[in-house]
């Protein structure tokens, strides 16, 4: 895939952790600039979840029909149900100069550091994994085992943490909002400055 224009920006970190909830107030944030990137998943709608809003819900044969067609940027199996990222999306939002901004677990963020080595890999850290377990059962979404799954799942995730360009601690959310709206920022500023090297030194070797 040829993009050249628009960052590739990628939140991971363990189920729980507040990926979701950090991404919602950044994103309802007047001043963000940049797009997100719904996912498609083979898992069952939670209630108030909206099909096209919060995923793009597809059944198993779907999902799988989509992997034959390449479809997607990245996907993994996670407890038990596919997630994906939709190629067409984010190569035509990147094209047209936008950043783009994807919220997936640690599997696919390592399949996107393949193809997008210069994406920004920014993992959400829990205060500590016993905050993951009770922001887990507080949100009440899933059953105790599939909780104690995701939990055993977060074990391997956090040490894969010092893979990324940048580690937040979501402690408090509006705290966790600011350093990735500013880690987005920071990254403009140095691309901005090394393009402008960059042309002053082909500048000079005319
Ligand atoms: N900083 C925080 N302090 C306390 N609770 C939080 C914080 N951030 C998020 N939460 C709560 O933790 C729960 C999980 O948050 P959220 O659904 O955003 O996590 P997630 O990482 O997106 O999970 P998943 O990967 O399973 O989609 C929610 O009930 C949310 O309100
Ligand atoms: N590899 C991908 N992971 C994704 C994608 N979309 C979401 N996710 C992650 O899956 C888990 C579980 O999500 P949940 O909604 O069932 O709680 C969580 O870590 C999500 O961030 C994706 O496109 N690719």
């Amino acid at each position: 895939m040829d993009i050249e224009k628009g960052l590739l920006i990628v939140l991971s970190g363990p189920s729980g952790v507040g990926k979701g909830t950090v991404r919602r107030a950044i994103f309802e944030d007047p001043d963000t600039d940049f797009e997100y990137s719904i996912s498609m998943t083979t898992r069952n709608k939670r209630e108030g979840e909206v099909d096209g809003v919060d995923y793009f819900f597809k059944s198993r044969e779907e999902f799988e029909a989509l992997i034959e067609q390449d479809a997607f940027i990245e996907y993994a199996e996670y407890v038990g149900n596919y997630y994906g990222t939709p190629v067409q999306y984010v190569k035509d939002t990147m094209e047209r100069g936008k950043d783009v901004f994807l919220e997936i677990e640690v599997e696919g963020a390592k399949q996107v550091r393949k193809k997008f080595p210069e994406a920004l890999f920014i993992f959400l850290a829990p205060p500590t994994l016993e905050h993951l377990e009770e922001r887990l059962i507080g949100r009440g979404t899933e059953s105790q085992e599939v909780i104690n799954h995701r939990i055993s799942e977060a074990r391997k995730e956090v040490e894969m943490m010092n893979l990324y360009d940048y580690v937040v601690i979501n402690d408090e959310v509006m705290d966790a909002k600011e350093k990735v709206q500013m880690i987005v920022e920071a990254e403009h500023l140095k691309r901005e400055r090394v393009e402008a090297r960059f042309r002053k030194m082909i500048l000079e070797a005319k």
